[in-house]
């Protein structure tokens, strides 16, 4: 597990702005993510890749510490088996593990989630699961949605929706690559569900083989603000209005910053 370092005091304030707010009743999603120069997210599928420097790296453990909930896909689990915790201060985070299939029941016992939970050091993980993968006696809190029988996936709405009922605020979602390109696409209501967006981006390029973040269709961020650590940057952000939108059609489809 790498070391957690001292933040940069001028990082803090910069990242607030993008932050829930602490009296927030609303709902808050924050897509976060650290990618190479050449849009990868890791070297290849399944496979762990270090991205961050050590101080950007702690700056998501910063960013937990905002949340009421930390979100993935199933295949990072299975990939990088992460703690999902908060150890840049003493602050309950509740991983959210989107897992139609119900995997993770497989390897949890010899899981770091499941490690943290009997350590006392991170909450107990919430999978949400699909009604034909719910099964008795595997002790792991569950909520059950159902997928669309076409798609085989999970409305975010839905899944946004049943996490409020269940009194979370703030939603920080990591990952993996299928996460991330698809709340990186509007709803059927036109709109996107994430709030802001926070990336890292490390000097190095993981090559065509690696996991790509690149959703369907080109959009625009808005409200952008860049800060630049010992060696990544970081970009903030929020998803393009239809006004933003509008302006990345005028230059052709291409985004600006
Ligand atoms: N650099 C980073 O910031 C970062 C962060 C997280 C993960 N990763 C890397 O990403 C890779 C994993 O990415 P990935 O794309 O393979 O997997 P993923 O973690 O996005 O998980 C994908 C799986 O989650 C489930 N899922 C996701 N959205 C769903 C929905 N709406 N409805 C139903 N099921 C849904 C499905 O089972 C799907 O196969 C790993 O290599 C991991 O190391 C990198
Ligand atoms: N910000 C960031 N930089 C990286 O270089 C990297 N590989 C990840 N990956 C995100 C993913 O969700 C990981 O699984 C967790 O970062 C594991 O971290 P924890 O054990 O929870 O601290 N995230």
């Amino acid at each position: 597990m790498a070391p957690l370092v001292p933040l940069p005091q001028d990082l803090i304030p910069f990242l607030d702005r993008y932050l829930p707010r602490k009296d927030n009743d609303d709902f808050f999603v924050t897509l976060t993510y650290a990618q190479s120069l050449d849009s990868r997210i890791s070297k290849g599928k399944g496979i762990q890749t270090i991205i961050s420097h050590p101080e950007t790296k702690t700056m998501t453990h910063y960013i937990r510490s905002h949340h009421d909930a930390i979100l993935v896909g199933i295949n990072t689990v299975l990939a990088d088996d992460p703690g999902l915790n908060c150890r840049y201060c003493d602050h309950d985070i509740r991983p959210i593990i989107i897992d139609p299939s119900f995997k993770l029941r497989t390897i949890f016992q010899r899981s770091k989630l499941h490690e943290n939970c009997v350590n006392g050091v991170g909450l107990a993980p919430l999978v949400v699961i699909d009604r034909h993968s719910l099964v008795e006696g595997h002790g792991i809190d569950t909520l059950v949605l159902d997928v669309d029988p076409k798609t085989g996936k999970f409305s975010w709405l839905d899944i946004f929706k049943a996490l409020r009922e269940k009194g979370i605020r703030s939603v920080m979602v990591e990952g993996g690559a299928t996460v991330i390109n698809s709340l990186l696409r509007r709803g059927e209501d036109g709109l996107f569900v994430v709030n802001s967006l926070i990336v890292t981006v490390a000097p190095i390029y993981l090559g065509s083989g690696g996991v790509e973040v690149s959703p369907r269709e080109g959009l625009a961020v808005e409200d952008v603000s860049w800060w630049r650590g010992k060696r990544d940057v970081v970009c903030c952000g929020r998803l393009t209005s239809e006004a933003g939108r509008l302006a990345a059609d005028e230059q052709g489809g291409e985004v600006s910053c």
